[in-house]
């Protein structure tokens, strides 16, 4: 696991991380398998102990060591392989919702892949009633709103790809907590125009268009992202700062991007959290987001993601408030939820203000 945490310097900085740690946030960008925490990760590995992934800790933490991303998308597997019950899949998703709800996440748009589960033997029916039973749940207890994007794992071809947007668009299957649909894994040697006709389905039945594009390959992935899936979000982007047609395209048609930064950096894509292009973003007028993507396998939370966006753009208190206030613009919220959560932020950081 790569260290990208933010060094704790002196009292303003401490300061920061309070007000980070009590600032309502929404979360676009981050995956189920992928938030599996140690402590879920070890309840999942007693209930299968046949799994290879460790189960303490610190042994995680040199598991979740990544070479390149093509070596994360392997360990991440071997995650989805210790998920074999709709028993399981009820944890994991009412424990990241604890997770979630403990640093003031107000609402999430969990990035799920039935696929995975659907081929791994798990009924769909009942991986469908597993999650809404644990948002259900999570609702209530927490607070925390969650909704699902459902994602085509890309290098696993166009049967998943149909077996997705099956199960995301049929009636009697796809969950009531589903508004978007997105494409994931590994970028090279997968093109994006190849799922233009399930984007097209998806989108026809209601579905809002999150692909990940330019996380892993250059800035054509996006246009291709923006033309051909009609992605009304970016999944990272990254590589849009090396076309500034593209930062000026996403910037006029205020298309947001996903950025999460410790991923970047865990997975290679990026060299050092200096080299990112959040400031390249900022400046060219991108509406930026920030998230976590798989924070516990990146040793990473929302919260610290915050704190890497403060220093990068040199934030204050009411620059986070924006940036959290970009993420509720950009979700797929209805207006009066969004109201309410950015009321929640202003009056947060106007109370902060005045202490
Ligand atoms: O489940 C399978 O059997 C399977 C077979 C072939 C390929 C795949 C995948 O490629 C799964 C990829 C998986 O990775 C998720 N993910 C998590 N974080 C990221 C990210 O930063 N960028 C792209 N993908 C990511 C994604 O949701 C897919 O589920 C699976
Ligand atoms: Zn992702």
């Amino acid at each position: 696991m790569t260290d990208t945490s933010v060094p704790a310097a002196g009292t303003a900085d401490r300061d920061l991380r309070a007000f980070i740690a009590g600032l309502p946030k929404a979360e676009l960008h981050v995956h189920h398998v992928g938030s599996a925490s140690p402590r879920i990760v070890s309840e999942l590995a007693a209930r299968h102990p046949d799994s290879k992934v460790p189960t303490d800790a610190e042994a995680l933490v040199d598991y979740f060591t990544f070479t390149d991303f093509a070596h994360f998308i392997e360990v991440y597997l071997s995650v989805v392989d210790l998920i074999r019950t709709p028993e399981d899949v009820r944890l994991l998703t009412f424990e990241v919702a604890r997770d979630l709800a403990r640093q003031q996440v107000r609402y999430a748009e969990l990035t799920i892949t039935p696929f995975s589960s659907t081929r791994r033997g798990i009924e769909e029916r009942a991986f469908m009633d597993a999650i809404e039973d644990a948002r259900k749940a999570a609702e209530a207890e927490f607070g925390t709103v969650l909704r699902w994007c459902f994602d085509i794992p890309g290098e696993a071809g166009l049967e998943a790809a149909e077996e997705t947007t099956r199960l995301a668009t049929e009636d009697r299957i796809r969950p009531e907590g589903l508004v978007s649909f997105g494409l994931g894994g590994p970028e090279i040697g997968v093109p994006r125009p190849q799922f233009k006709p399930y984007f097209d389905r998806a989108i026809a039945a209601g579905l809002r268009s999150v692909p990940h594009a330019g996380e892993t390959t250059g800035p054509e992935t996006v246009w291709d992202a923006l033309n051909e899936l009609r992605a009304e979000r970016i999944g990272h982007g990254t590589s849009s700062a090396q076309d500034p047609k593209l930062l000026a395209h996403l910037a006029e048609h205020r298309i947001p991007l996903e950025v999460c930064p410790t991923s970047n950096i865990a997975t290679r894509a990026v060299r050092t959290l200096e080299e990112h292009p959040i400031r390249e973003f900022a400046r060219a007028g991108v509406v930026v987001t920030i998230n976590s993507d798989d924070p516990p396998m990146f040793g990473t939370d929302l919260n610290n993601e915050y704190a890497v966006a403060a220093r990068l753009l040199e934030l204050d208190e009411r620059g986070l408030a924006g940036l959290a206030k970009n993420a509720v613009e950009a979700s797929f919220l209805d207006a009066a939820g969004k109201a309410r959560i950015a009321q929640e932020i202003d009056a947060y950081t106007t109370t902060w203000l005045a202490r």
